[in-house]
């Protein structure tokens, strides 16, 4: 794909929604594999857990539980007592939202080489038959510190770097705290899924901006998929949904909780946990009102480290269920360009 025509897609969004014109054909999802696109399915059964109760004897044996059944079933909880702020939660929001609202010109300042993930832009474009998100995205690297792109992070407003930065450090605290957890509602050892994450695991972090659509019912906001990535952590919008995740082969709605963090598994934790706990398949669907920011932050772990089930998970009833993989990152890159699942091919 040429520059010209990658460039034209960011440009047709803001050119239709200014205009309130239809989307184009390149966004228009002809068939859909995975059900229709409604925007108000059933509320799903994503349970609150209360990560400060983690340290209570009396209540860490009733949050892990709530852990337990819901990664083993949906792959989805949110979770408050994650020690952030709430009007911390609202300044990284903010930050995101100054950046969003920069002319063109000033974000392009940041934009994505035409074949890398990596700066503000759209869909990168790996084939000619591929369908559109209705969405612009500013991807950033946060971890390890030495592999930050910092001519990609906007200096406006001034105090973003900052602010990624902190949220950044934050939540990898949050992640390490949930892997531990994740490990014992296993009951296993609690490093067991760090030690596979490594020192240097990734951070990348996606904010991610919707505009409204005059047909949400022909757009995805983001098409279905499942994370590539260990662990997500995802900050909803304050105050509008679009979030959907597939449970049993049907949609749900995930609700906004404002100062709450969604955590969802991502396919290398359903490798290993010898896909005990699931990595869901989730999609973003728009409306017609109001635009949507989400900001998610994906964990993953270094790519040239070795992963695979935990052994302990593995037995005559369970056989192992993956293979050992090292860069599941570049597989499941490779699959999407191909249209494969990533995980049916990393299968023992
Ligand atoms: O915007 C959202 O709620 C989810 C975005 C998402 O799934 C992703 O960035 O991978
Ligand atoms: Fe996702």
């Amino acid at each position: 794909m040429d520059m010209a025509k990658a460039t034209s897609v960011s440009k047709t969004i803001e050119q239709m929604v200014t205009h309130s014109e239809q989307p184009s054909s390149g966004f228009i999802v002809k068939e859909t594999k995975f059900g229709s696109i409604e925007s108000s399915p059933p509320l799903g059964p994503f349970p609150v857990i209360d990560m400060s109760l983690f340290s209570s004897q009396e209540h860490v044996g009733t949050e892990l539980e709530k852990l337990k059944s819901s990664l083993s079933s949906a792959g989805c909880f949110q979770v408050v007592g994650h020690g952030m702020s709430d009007s911390f939660l609202d300044r990284v929001r903010e930050v995101a939202v100054e950046f969003f609202q920069l002319p063109a010109e000033e974000k392009q300042k940041h934009a994505r080489a035409v074949n890398e993930i990596e700066g503000y832009g759209s869909d990168l474009v790996v084939s000619d038959a591929q369908v559109f998100d209705w969405c612009h995205r500013l991807f950033l690297r946060v971890f390890p510190v030495h592999r930050r792109r910092l001519n990609l992070w906007p200096q406006h407003p001034p105090e973003f770097s900052e602010i990624l930065n902190e949220y950044a450090m934050k939540l990898k605290t949050v992640t390490e705290v949930l892997s531990k957890a994740i490990a014992k509602s296993l009951n296993l050892e609690e490093y067991s899924f760090l030690n596979q994450f490594g020192d240097q695991a990734l951070m990348q972090v996606r904010f991610n901006f919707y505009p409204p659509c005059s047909r949400p019912d022909l757009v995805h906001g983001v098409k279905p998929h499942t994370d590539r990535s260990g662990i997500t952590i995802l900050l909803q919008d304050r105050e509008v949904e679009g979030l959907q995740i597939r449970v049993d082969g049907k949609w749900y709605r995930v609700p906004v909780i404002p100062h709450a963090l969604v955590v969802n598994l991502g396919d290398q934790m359903q490798i290993m946990t010898n896909g005990i706990y699931k990595s869901p398949m989730h999609r973003v669907v728009t409306n017609t009102e109001k635009l949507r920011i989400s900001i998610a932050a994906f964990t993953e772990p270094e790519p040239e480290n070795e992963i695979g089930p935990v052994d302990q998970l593995i037995d005559e009833q369970r056989p192992k269920l993956y293979r050992n993989v090292r860069n599941y990152g570049a597989i499941n890159y490779e699959c999407y360009q191909k249209g494969l699942v990533a995980l049916d091919t990393v299968r023992a």
